[in-house]
């Protein structure tokens, strides 16, 4: 698909808030502006391995997985489940039962939110923290992003930010109640699972995310002249318990990193990426993997992908689960309130640390 190419007359200077889409339409790039080029990542990732021996993130059924859980015994999908939680920290979902014409309309809607003007975008612009419009910007040194994103809390409704969810077109905003609903279902009934693979007491796991803090993020990656020299988002770990994340024009560019080096994540359409945050790591001391990824961008395509995140509720204190920890298996990480986790996870986020270290303990101290 080509970019929408549109002519932006506001400067971006004269407002707080970058677009690279923006700069972008407004005149072909001779080079890639400095702050976008990363170094370290110039070298092909998989210049020691063959392409060819590459393994491939696996897939989960989502119908065969309620169907074990409803005949005991039957439980070949359930197992693959937990392996791969352990494993890999990722997989896709087929099967989910989320509608193919739902995911069709959002993607569409999405589509025409990046493609507005800039002039109507730059009303959701970020006011000082990390919600809203634009190209992340957290210092003048920072290496920037090649994308765009919006993101917001979405969850609990008290939270929403009067001037970004609200004030989103209506179509698109009624099409994502619609699916923000029905991602809430789903995450649920994979904590659900997630949790009795633990086997602690399923109901530990549910009421912590029950009603809980939930944010999204609609990434528009637009195509780069020489995409090898950047990144569409830097490597990470989710900050949450897990994210559901919809590749929705199914472009590839999703990497993960499995026994040190980058695996591409091939997109099938409809299906979802879910993976396991640190959160998930914490309450399972360890057993679940909160993996890093990142997305690369294309030379030829815009890339658009919506992730929902899914945290604890407010108010809630999280830790490694009692019933997993005792003195031969101490517990990894420290206990920690979920607003001073959340607050945690972004000063984490504009250093660039990994907010999970500083969260384990150190077992030789205790
Ligand atoms: O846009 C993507 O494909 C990845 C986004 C992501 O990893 C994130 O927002 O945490
Ligand atoms: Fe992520």
């Amino acid at each position: 698909m080509a970019t929408s190419k549109i002519a932006s007359t506001v400067d971006q200077s004269s407002h707080s808030v970058m677009s690279v889409q923006h700069l972008i339409a407004k005149e072909p790039l001779s080079s890639i502006p400095q702050h976008f080029v990363r170094q370290q990542e110039r070298q092909s990732p998989f210049s020691n391995i063959e392409t060819g021996s590459l393994p491939s993130i696996p897939t989960i059924d989502m119908e065969q997985l309620l169907s074990d859980v409803a005949a005991p015994g039957a439980d070949i999908e359930f197992q693959k489940l937990l392996s791969v939680c352990k494993e890999w920290g990722l997989f896709q979902l087929v099967n989910h039962g989320v509608s193919d014409s739902l995911l069709e309309k959002l993607k569409e809607e999405t589509e025409e939110f990046f493609q507005l003007p800039f002039e109507e975008k730059v009303k959701y612009k970020m006011e000082g923290d990390f919600e809203g419009y634009g190209n992340m910007v957290l210092s003048d040194n920072q290496k920037r992003d090649w994308g765009d994103r919006m993101y917001m809390v979405t969850n609990p409704l008290h939270k929403r930010k009067p001037y970004l969810f609200p004030e989103l077109p209506s179509s698109l905003r009624s099409t994502l109640e619609i699916y923000i609903e029905e991602l809430q279902k789903l995450s649920m009934k994979l904590l659900g699972l997630l949790a009795r693979g633990l086997k602690v007491e399923t109901r530990e796991v549910v009421e912590l995310f029950e009603d809980g803090m939930q944010s999204m993020r609609m990434g528009y990656y637009p195509p780069c002249p020489q995409p090898e020299l950047v990144m569409g988002v830097s490597a990470h770990t989710d900050g949450t318990g897990i994210t559901i994340l919809n590749q929705a024009n199914a472009v590839n560019g999703l990497q993960l990193k499995k026994d040190g080096v980058w695996v591409p994540v091939n997109a099938l359409p409809n299906a979802f990426l879910v993976n396991i945050g640190d959160i998930l790591e914490i309450l399972s001391n360890g057993i679940y993997k909160s993996v890093e990824h990142r997305a690369t961008v294309s030379s030829d395509e815009e890339r658009i992908s919506i992730a929902m995140f899914f945290y604890p509720k407010f108010g809630s204190e999280m830790g490694p689960l009692a019933s997993l920890t005792n003195p031969n298996n101490p517990p990894l990480f420290k206990r920690i309130g979920m607003e001073d986790y959340v607050q945690g996870f972004f000063s984490h986020l504009s250093t660039g640390r990994s907010h999970l270290q500083h969260l384990k303990i150190s077992l030789k101290n205790n």
